[in-house]
Protein backbone atom coordinates (compact mmCIF):
# COMPACT_ATOMS: atom_id res chain seq x y z
CA UNK A 1 0.00 0.00 0.00
CA UNK A 2 2.47 2.40 -1.09
CA UNK A 3 1.53 5.81 -2.56
CA UNK A 4 4.31 7.10 -4.40
CA UNK A 5 5.22 11.08 -3.89
CA UNK A 6 5.81 12.88 -6.70
CA UNK A 7 9.28 13.25 -5.60
CA UNK A 8 11.73 12.85 -3.12
CA UNK A 9 12.18 16.40 -1.44
CA UNK A 10 15.77 17.37 -0.62
CA UNK A 11 15.55 17.97 3.41
CA UNK A 12 16.25 21.36 4.21
CA UNK A 13 19.08 22.27 6.45
CA UNK A 14 17.61 23.76 9.84
CA UNK A 15 19.79 26.23 9.91
CA UNK A 16 18.80 27.75 6.16
CA UNK A 17 18.02 31.41 6.49
CA UNK A 18 14.84 32.52 6.56
CA UNK A 19 13.46 34.12 3.12
CA UNK A 20 9.95 35.39 4.06
CA UNK A 21 9.11 36.32 7.82
CA UNK A 22 6.23 37.12 9.08
CA UNK A 23 6.79 39.03 12.42
CA UNK A 24 3.87 39.61 14.98
CA UNK A 25 1.37 39.96 11.78
CA UNK A 26 -2.11 40.79 12.33
CA UNK A 27 -4.63 42.07 9.20
CA UNK A 28 -8.18 43.42 10.63
CA UNK A 29 -10.70 44.02 7.69
CA UNK A 30 -12.75 46.97 8.66
CA UNK A 31 -16.49 46.85 9.12
CA UNK A 32 -18.23 47.81 6.03
CA UNK A 33 -22.13 48.63 6.57
CA UNK A 34 -23.65 45.74 8.32
CA UNK A 35 -20.89 43.74 8.49
CA UNK A 36 -18.69 43.37 11.29
CA UNK A 37 -14.85 44.11 11.08
CA UNK A 38 -12.90 40.76 10.93
CA UNK A 39 -9.67 39.69 12.56
CA UNK A 40 -8.03 37.84 9.49
CA UNK A 41 -4.83 37.01 11.25
CA UNK A 42 -3.92 37.54 14.51
CA UNK A 43 -0.15 37.39 15.81
CA UNK A 44 1.23 35.78 12.98
CA UNK A 45 4.98 35.33 13.70
CA UNK A 46 6.26 32.61 10.85
CA UNK A 47 9.69 31.63 9.00
CA UNK A 48 9.76 30.65 5.82
CA UNK A 49 13.41 28.92 5.38
CA UNK A 50 15.51 29.76 2.22
CA UNK A 51 15.33 26.75 -0.23
CA UNK A 52 12.01 25.29 1.55
CA UNK A 53 8.97 24.68 -0.09
CA UNK A 54 6.60 25.63 3.32
CA UNK A 55 2.68 25.07 3.09
CA UNK A 56 -0.25 26.49 5.08
CA UNK A 57 -2.77 24.30 5.49
CA UNK A 58 -6.56 25.63 7.08
CA UNK A 59 -10.29 25.48 6.56
CA UNK A 60 -12.10 27.42 4.29
CA UNK A 61 -11.82 31.24 6.64
CA UNK A 62 -8.95 30.67 8.33
CA UNK A 63 -7.10 33.32 6.48
CA UNK A 64 -4.55 31.27 4.14
CA UNK A 65 -5.55 33.38 1.34
CA UNK A 66 -5.22 36.85 3.45
CA UNK A 67 -1.59 34.94 4.57
CA UNK A 68 -0.15 34.58 1.30
CA UNK A 69 -1.38 37.63 -0.09
CA UNK A 70 0.05 40.08 2.44
CA UNK A 71 3.58 38.20 0.77
CA UNK A 72 3.21 40.40 -2.36
CA UNK A 73 1.33 43.17 -0.66
CA UNK A 74 -1.73 42.42 -2.35
CA UNK A 75 -3.17 43.10 1.18
CA UNK A 76 -1.28 45.32 3.95
CA UNK A 77 -0.52 44.08 7.72
CA UNK A 78 -2.84 46.01 10.17
CA UNK A 79 0.44 45.62 12.33
CA UNK A 80 3.33 43.47 12.49
CA UNK A 81 6.26 43.01 9.60
CA UNK A 82 6.26 40.97 6.46
CA UNK A 83 9.94 41.11 4.94
CA UNK A 84 11.04 38.98 2.12
CA UNK A 85 14.95 38.66 1.33
CA UNK A 86 15.22 41.73 3.94
CA UNK A 87 12.95 44.00 2.30
CA UNK A 88 10.23 45.04 4.14
CA UNK A 89 6.89 44.46 1.79
CA UNK A 90 4.54 46.54 4.88
CA UNK A 91 6.32 49.74 4.44
CA UNK A 92 7.16 49.88 0.35
CA UNK A 93 5.24 52.49 -1.73
CA UNK A 94 2.98 51.34 -4.46
CA UNK A 95 5.82 51.66 -7.38
CA UNK A 96 8.68 49.75 -4.88
CA UNK A 97 5.60 47.50 -4.67
CA UNK A 98 5.28 46.73 -8.29
CA UNK A 99 9.31 46.27 -8.43
CA UNK A 100 9.79 44.07 -5.72
CA UNK A 101 6.57 41.89 -6.93
CA UNK A 102 9.05 40.84 -9.46
CA UNK A 103 10.92 38.55 -7.29
CA UNK A 104 7.51 37.24 -5.59
CA UNK A 105 6.22 34.93 -7.77
CA UNK A 106 2.25 33.98 -7.73
CA UNK A 107 0.41 30.99 -9.01
CA UNK A 108 -3.38 30.90 -8.46
CA UNK A 109 -5.91 28.25 -8.37
CA UNK A 110 -7.65 29.48 -11.55
CA UNK A 111 -4.78 29.92 -13.66
CA UNK A 112 -5.22 34.06 -14.12
CA UNK A 113 -4.02 33.30 -17.99
CA UNK A 114 -4.96 35.77 -20.86
CA UNK A 115 -7.18 34.22 -23.29
CA UNK A 116 -5.84 36.32 -26.09
CA UNK A 117 -2.64 35.01 -25.39
CA UNK A 118 -0.86 32.10 -26.60
CA UNK A 119 1.14 30.04 -23.69
CA UNK A 120 4.40 32.22 -25.10
CA UNK A 121 2.77 35.50 -24.80
CA UNK A 122 1.73 34.57 -21.29
CA UNK A 123 4.56 33.73 -19.96
CA UNK A 124 6.32 36.67 -21.75
CA UNK A 125 4.19 39.15 -20.52
CA UNK A 126 5.82 40.02 -17.32
CA UNK A 127 9.25 40.42 -19.05
CA UNK A 128 7.32 43.03 -21.19
CA UNK A 129 5.71 45.04 -18.73
CA UNK A 130 9.69 44.98 -16.86
CA UNK A 131 10.85 46.45 -20.45
CA UNK A 132 13.00 43.78 -21.50
CA UNK A 133 13.64 43.85 -24.97
CA UNK A 134 11.87 41.02 -27.67
CA UNK A 135 15.11 39.27 -28.31
CA UNK A 136 15.73 39.07 -24.79
CA UNK A 137 12.41 37.84 -24.20
CA UNK A 138 12.16 34.74 -26.55
CA UNK A 139 15.69 33.48 -24.80
CA UNK A 140 14.20 33.71 -21.46
CA UNK A 141 10.59 32.43 -22.40
CA UNK A 142 12.09 29.49 -24.63
CA UNK A 143 13.61 27.83 -21.77
CA UNK A 144 10.99 28.13 -19.22
CA UNK A 145 8.71 26.43 -21.48
CA UNK A 146 10.91 23.69 -21.83
CA UNK A 147 11.53 23.47 -17.83
CA UNK A 148 7.66 23.37 -17.63
CA UNK A 149 7.00 20.27 -20.57
CA UNK A 150 5.29 22.92 -22.85
CA UNK A 151 7.21 23.74 -25.94
CA UNK A 152 4.90 21.80 -28.28
CA UNK A 153 2.56 24.11 -26.97
CA UNK A 154 4.12 27.36 -27.32
CA UNK A 155 1.75 29.07 -29.87
CA UNK A 156 -1.74 27.70 -28.20
CA UNK A 157 -4.37 29.39 -25.99
CA UNK A 158 -5.52 28.92 -23.08
CA UNK A 159 -8.70 27.50 -24.47
CA UNK A 160 -6.90 24.92 -25.71
CA UNK A 161 -4.91 23.90 -23.07
CA UNK A 162 -5.67 21.30 -20.40
CA UNK A 163 -6.07 22.11 -16.60
CA UNK A 164 -2.07 20.86 -15.90
CA UNK A 165 -0.90 22.59 -19.23
CA UNK A 166 -2.27 26.10 -17.99
CA UNK A 167 -1.08 25.71 -14.57
CA UNK A 168 2.24 25.09 -16.64
CA UNK A 169 1.68 28.06 -18.20
CA UNK A 170 1.33 29.60 -14.86
CA UNK A 171 4.31 28.27 -13.68
CA UNK A 172 6.62 29.56 -16.60
CA UNK A 173 5.15 33.00 -15.97
CA UNK A 174 5.81 33.04 -12.38
CA UNK A 175 9.34 32.41 -12.73
CA UNK A 176 9.69 34.69 -15.73
CA UNK A 177 10.89 37.25 -13.66
CA UNK A 178 13.37 34.87 -11.86
CA UNK A 179 11.91 35.69 -8.72
CA UNK A 180 12.91 34.23 -5.21
CA UNK A 181 10.36 33.07 -4.12
CA UNK A 182 7.09 31.43 -5.25
CA UNK A 183 4.01 31.64 -3.76
CA UNK A 184 1.17 29.32 -4.79
CA UNK A 185 -2.33 29.97 -3.74
CA UNK A 186 -4.40 26.36 -4.28
CA UNK A 187 -2.57 25.78 -7.17
CA UNK A 188 -3.94 22.11 -7.45
CA UNK A 189 -7.58 22.81 -6.23
CA UNK A 190 -8.72 22.64 -9.56
CA UNK A 191 -7.07 19.71 -10.81
CA UNK A 192 -7.81 16.13 -10.39
CA UNK A 193 -5.26 13.86 -8.23
CA UNK A 194 -2.86 13.00 -10.89
CA UNK A 195 -2.60 16.10 -12.78
CA UNK A 196 -2.27 17.16 -9.17
CA UNK A 197 0.73 14.61 -8.97
CA UNK A 198 2.29 16.09 -11.85
CA UNK A 199 2.01 19.68 -11.18
CA UNK A 200 3.34 18.96 -7.36
CA UNK A 201 6.39 17.11 -9.24
CA UNK A 202 6.98 20.11 -11.42
CA UNK A 203 6.91 22.72 -7.88
CA UNK A 204 9.86 20.16 -6.29
CA UNK A 205 11.52 20.32 -9.43
CA UNK A 206 11.36 24.24 -9.61
CA UNK A 207 12.51 24.37 -5.75
CA UNK A 208 15.80 22.19 -6.41
CA UNK A 209 16.50 23.03 -9.61
CA UNK A 210 16.30 26.92 -8.96
CA UNK A 211 16.76 26.90 -5.73
CA UNK A 212 13.58 28.73 -5.14
CA UNK A 213 11.65 29.22 -1.60
CA UNK A 214 7.93 28.12 -1.89
CA UNK A 215 4.95 29.03 0.24
CA UNK A 216 2.12 27.18 -0.85
CA UNK A 217 -1.42 27.25 0.70
CA UNK A 218 -3.68 24.26 0.61
CA UNK A 219 -6.87 23.09 2.34
CA UNK A 220 -5.53 19.42 1.34
CA UNK A 221 -3.14 17.37 3.77
CA UNK A 222 -2.43 14.99 0.51
CA UNK A 223 -0.74 18.15 -1.15
CA UNK A 224 1.06 19.13 2.06
CA UNK A 225 2.51 15.39 2.25
CA UNK A 226 3.47 15.38 -1.16
CA UNK A 227 5.85 18.38 -1.52
CA UNK A 228 6.41 19.85 1.56
CA UNK A 229 9.45 20.23 4.04
CA UNK A 230 7.19 22.39 6.19
CA UNK A 231 3.86 22.68 7.50
CA UNK A 232 1.91 25.44 9.41
CA UNK A 233 -1.59 25.14 10.43
CA UNK A 234 -3.71 27.89 10.53
CA UNK A 235 -7.09 27.87 12.31
CA UNK A 236 -9.22 30.89 13.26
CA UNK A 237 -6.65 33.19 12.08
CA UNK A 238 -3.84 31.74 14.37
CA UNK A 239 -1.12 29.57 13.51
CA UNK A 240 -1.75 26.65 16.07
CA UNK A 241 1.26 24.18 14.93
CA UNK A 242 4.57 24.52 12.39
CA UNK A 243 7.37 21.91 11.69
CA UNK A 244 8.73 19.75 9.65
CA UNK A 245 6.09 17.85 7.65
CA UNK A 246 7.60 14.88 9.08
CA UNK A 247 7.40 15.65 12.93
CA UNK A 248 3.62 17.29 12.25
CA UNK A 249 2.59 13.86 10.42
CA UNK A 250 4.35 11.21 13.58
CA UNK A 251 2.93 13.59 16.30
CA UNK A 252 0.31 16.24 15.59
CA UNK A 253 -0.38 18.51 18.92
CA UNK A 254 -3.34 20.86 17.53
CA UNK A 255 -6.99 19.05 17.39
CA UNK A 256 -7.20 20.87 13.79
CA UNK A 257 -3.99 19.27 12.62
CA UNK A 258 -5.39 15.40 13.44
CA UNK A 259 -8.41 16.20 11.89
CA UNK A 260 -6.52 17.28 9.16
CA UNK A 261 -4.69 13.94 9.12
CA UNK A 262 -7.64 11.81 9.69
CA UNK A 263 -8.79 12.85 6.08
CA UNK A 264 -5.71 10.92 4.72
CA UNK A 265 -6.17 7.14 4.66
CA UNK A 266 -4.16 5.13 7.42
CA UNK A 267 -4.72 7.45 10.45
CA UNK A 268 -8.07 7.47 11.32
CA UNK A 269 -10.04 4.06 11.66
CA UNK A 270 -12.27 1.91 10.14
CA UNK A 271 -16.12 3.38 10.65
CA UNK A 272 -17.72 0.35 11.71
CA UNK A 273 -14.63 0.15 14.67
CA UNK A 274 -14.63 4.00 15.29
CA UNK A 275 -18.80 3.37 16.46
CA UNK A 276 -17.88 0.59 18.88
CA UNK A 277 -15.41 2.45 20.43
CA UNK A 278 -15.40 3.31 23.93
CA UNK A 279 -13.65 5.60 25.77
CA UNK A 280 -13.41 3.59 28.92
CA UNK A 281 -11.46 -0.08 29.69
CA UNK A 282 -13.93 -2.55 31.00
CA UNK A 283 -13.87 -6.37 31.41
CA UNK A 284 -13.58 -8.67 27.61
CA UNK A 285 -12.75 -5.40 26.03
CA UNK A 286 -9.64 -4.92 24.06
CA UNK A 287 -7.57 -1.87 23.66
CA UNK A 288 -7.04 -0.06 19.88
CA UNK A 289 -3.60 1.09 19.45
CA UNK A 290 -2.41 3.64 17.03
CA UNK A 291 1.33 2.89 16.36
CA UNK A 292 3.51 5.35 14.58
CA UNK A 293 6.96 4.03 12.80
CA UNK A 294 9.19 6.69 12.11
CA UNK A 295 12.48 7.38 10.17
CA UNK A 296 14.79 4.57 10.36
CA UNK A 297 12.33 2.35 12.49
CA UNK A 298 9.83 2.53 9.93
CA UNK A 299 10.18 -1.29 8.59
CA UNK A 300 11.42 -2.62 12.14
CA UNK A 301 9.72 -5.95 12.73
CA UNK A 302 8.15 -3.77 16.13
CA UNK A 303 4.95 -5.75 16.66
CA UNK A 304 6.61 -9.49 16.12
CA UNK A 305 8.87 -8.58 18.72
CA UNK A 306 6.67 -7.05 21.43
CA UNK A 307 4.13 -9.81 20.75
CA UNK A 308 7.15 -12.58 21.62
CA UNK A 309 8.32 -10.35 24.67
CA UNK A 310 5.64 -9.77 26.10
CA UNK A 311 3.53 -13.49 25.19
CA UNK A 312 0.58 -11.12 24.06
CA UNK A 313 -1.20 -11.65 20.90
CA UNK A 314 -1.35 -8.31 19.24
CA UNK A 315 -3.98 -8.48 16.36
CA UNK A 316 -3.41 -6.05 13.24
CA UNK A 317 -6.37 -3.98 12.48
CA UNK A 318 -5.32 -1.95 9.48
CA UNK A 319 -1.49 -0.95 8.42
CA UNK A 320 -0.12 1.28 6.19
CA UNK A 321 3.80 2.39 5.09
CA UNK A 322 4.00 5.58 3.17
CA UNK A 323 6.39 8.01 2.84
CA UNK A 324 6.72 11.41 3.96
CA UNK A 325 9.06 14.26 2.77
CA UNK A 326 10.95 11.47 1.01
CA UNK A 327 11.15 9.41 4.26
CA UNK A 328 9.48 6.26 5.64
CA UNK A 329 6.35 6.74 7.41
CA UNK A 330 3.76 3.75 9.05
CA UNK A 331 1.05 3.82 10.35
CA UNK A 332 -0.84 0.52 12.37
CA UNK A 333 -3.82 0.29 14.18
CA UNK A 334 -3.29 -3.07 16.23
CA UNK A 335 -5.80 -4.36 19.11
CA UNK A 336 -4.45 -6.02 22.33
CA UNK A 337 -6.07 -7.67 25.03
CA UNK A 338 -7.61 -4.75 27.13
CA UNK A 339 -6.21 -4.87 30.68
CA UNK A 340 -4.58 -1.84 32.18
CA UNK A 341 -1.21 -4.11 32.80
CA UNK A 342 -1.04 -5.45 28.99
CA UNK A 343 -1.78 -1.85 28.00
CA UNK A 344 1.07 -0.07 29.61
CA UNK A 345 3.58 -3.17 29.14
CA UNK A 346 2.53 -3.23 25.24
CA UNK A 347 2.78 0.80 24.91
CA UNK A 348 5.90 0.55 27.03
CA UNK A 349 7.55 -1.81 25.13
CA UNK A 350 7.07 -0.02 21.64
CA UNK A 351 8.12 3.07 23.46
CA UNK A 352 11.27 1.46 24.67
CA UNK A 353 12.02 0.68 20.28
CA UNK A 354 12.01 4.22 19.91
CA UNK A 355 8.18 4.37 18.35
CA UNK A 356 5.72 6.17 19.65
CA UNK A 357 1.60 4.26 20.68
CA UNK A 358 -1.61 6.17 21.55
CA UNK A 359 -4.68 4.30 23.01
CA UNK A 360 -7.34 5.21 20.82
CA UNK A 361 -10.20 3.38 22.75
CA UNK A 362 -11.50 0.16 23.43
CA UNK A 363 -13.49 -2.29 21.98
N1 LIG B 1 -11.51 41.88 1.58
C1 LIG B 1 -12.10 41.39 2.67
N2 LIG B 1 -12.95 42.13 3.41
C2 LIG B 1 -13.53 41.65 4.53
N3 LIG B 1 -13.29 40.41 5.03
C3 LIG B 1 -12.45 39.62 4.34
C4 LIG B 1 -11.82 40.05 3.14
N4 LIG B 1 -11.03 39.03 2.67
C5 LIG B 1 -11.17 38.03 3.55
N5 LIG B 1 -12.02 38.36 4.56
C6 LIG B 1 -12.40 37.54 5.71
O1 LIG B 1 -11.19 37.13 6.36
C7 LIG B 1 -11.29 35.78 6.81
C8 LIG B 1 -10.16 34.96 6.19
O2 LIG B 1 -10.39 34.88 4.79
P1 LIG B 1 -9.36 34.16 3.79
O3 LIG B 1 -9.89 34.37 2.41
O4 LIG B 1 -7.99 34.60 4.08
O5 LIG B 1 -9.54 32.61 4.24
P2 LIG B 1 -9.04 31.30 3.49
O6 LIG B 1 -8.44 30.43 4.53
O7 LIG B 1 -8.19 31.66 2.33
O8 LIG B 1 -10.42 30.68 2.99
P3 LIG B 1 -10.75 29.85 1.63
O9 LIG B 1 -10.02 28.53 1.76
O10 LIG B 1 -12.24 29.69 1.69
O11 LIG B 1 -10.28 30.68 0.48
C9 LIG B 1 -12.68 35.32 6.43
O12 LIG B 1 -13.52 35.48 7.55
C10 LIG B 1 -13.09 36.25 5.30
O13 LIG B 1 -14.50 36.42 5.28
Amino acid sequence: MHTPSPASPSPVPEAARPIIRFEKVAKIFAARGASAQVAALSDITLDVPEGAILGVIGRSGAGKSTLIRLVNGLERATSGRITVDGVDISALDEKALRAERRSIGMIFQHFNLLARRTAFDNVALPLEIAGVPGREIKARVEPLLELVGLSDKRDRYPAELSGGQKQRVGIARALATRPRVLLSDEATSALDPETTNQILALLRKVNSELNLTVLLITHEMAVIKAVADRVAVIDGGRIVEEGTTYDVFAAPQHATTRSFLSALTGQSLPPELADRLKPEPADGRDAVLRIVFTGSHATDPVLSRVSRLLSVDVNIIQAQVDEIAGAPFGVIIVSVPGDTATVSAVVGAVERLHLSAEVLGYV
